[in-house]
């Protein structure tokens, strides 16, 4: 059975006193050849949050996202998913990874991709199918369930992609620049598909882009990093109206938390970010 979450029909409450979905306390992270790549993080998630992580190249985004995936561990501090360590959640399927390129296996169809995880996890046969198709719908790909990747466009290929990441249902999507590859028009469509899929499912979404806008347009708050060591500077908060339409791209408060989001990435001497 697939689980009910509750739509995001409103702004996510930005009160934690609920616990948090994610909770990452005094994280930091050094790699062996001594690059500090996180020093001393702290961030609270509420479910049906959508964080952006944003940032220069170097400041610590991926590293972040891989530890909460559990692809790596901490060198110091505390994760936990829902309560629990980061290991256990990857076990008990709390999560789904986007990956920027779309990694799709070239000979397998569209649904055979989705598919994929579901035959991992040993999920009944009759279900795989059923699941799959649904996620499909879900992205907007019902009519090309046997196409093959190379068959679609890079834009299609990521939806399949996001298809994939939420076939098992996870309450949570990791998703590292999903968009970063695609041309201007086909990112802005995607960005208003993925917060109709984010409003429908009610799932926590934490994303990292190097586009301010992006993030503005995206998030219910977003996390500024900074480089060396990288560390996060703030937390900001969008309170613009929901649902996002294009119109929200002309509404002077956007225009105001982005240069709230710009002021704080040169704050931090970050500024290798895209307009
Ligand atoms: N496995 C690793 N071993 C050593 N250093 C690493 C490793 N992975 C990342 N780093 C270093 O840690 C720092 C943070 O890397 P990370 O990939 O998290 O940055 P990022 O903010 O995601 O960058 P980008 O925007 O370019 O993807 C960088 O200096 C990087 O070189």
């Amino acid at each position: 059975m697939m689980q009910s979450n509750t739509p995001n029909t409103h702004l996510p409450s930005s009160s934690l006193e609920a616990r948090p979905i994610v909770s990452v306390r005094q994280v930091s992270m050094v790699f062996q050849t001594g690059t500090v790549a996180l020093k001393d993080a702290n961030l609270e998630i509420a479910q049906g949050e959508f964080i952006s992580l944003i940032g220069p190249s170097g400041c610590g985004k991926t590293t972040l996202l891989r530890l909460l995936a559990d692809l790596i561990k901490p060198t110091s501090g505390t994760i936990l998913i829902s309560g629990k360590n980061p290991e256990e959640a990857r076990k008990s399927r709390a999560y789904g990874y986007v990956f920027q390129a779309p990694t799709l296996m070239e000979w397998r169809t569209v649904l055979s991709n989705v598919m994929l995880p579901l035959e991992v996890m040993n999920f009944p046969a009759g279900e795989r199918k059923a699941r799959a198709e649904k996620m499909l719908a879900l992205v907007g790909l019902e009519k090309f369930t046997r196409h093959y990747p190379w068959q679609l466009s890079g834009g299609m290929q990521q939806r399949v992609s996001i298809a994939r990441a939420l076939a098992f249902d996870p309450q949570l999507l990791f998703m590292d620049e999903p968009f970063g590859a695609l041309d201007e028009i086909t990112r802005e469509n995607l960005n208003l598909e993925l917060l109709r899929l984010w409003r429908e499912t009610g799932k926590t979404i934490i994303f990292v882009t190097h586009s301010i806008p992006e993030a503005v347009f995206l998030s219910t708050r977003i996390v500024v990093m900074t480089p060396r060591p990288g560390k996060i500077e703030t937390v900001i908060p969008v309170n613009l109206p929901q649902p996002r339409t294009f119109e929200t791209r002309e509404l002077p408060e956007f225009f105001q938390i982005a240069t709230e989001v710009r002021e704080a990435l040169r704050k931090g001497h970050g500024y290798e970010v895209t307009e």
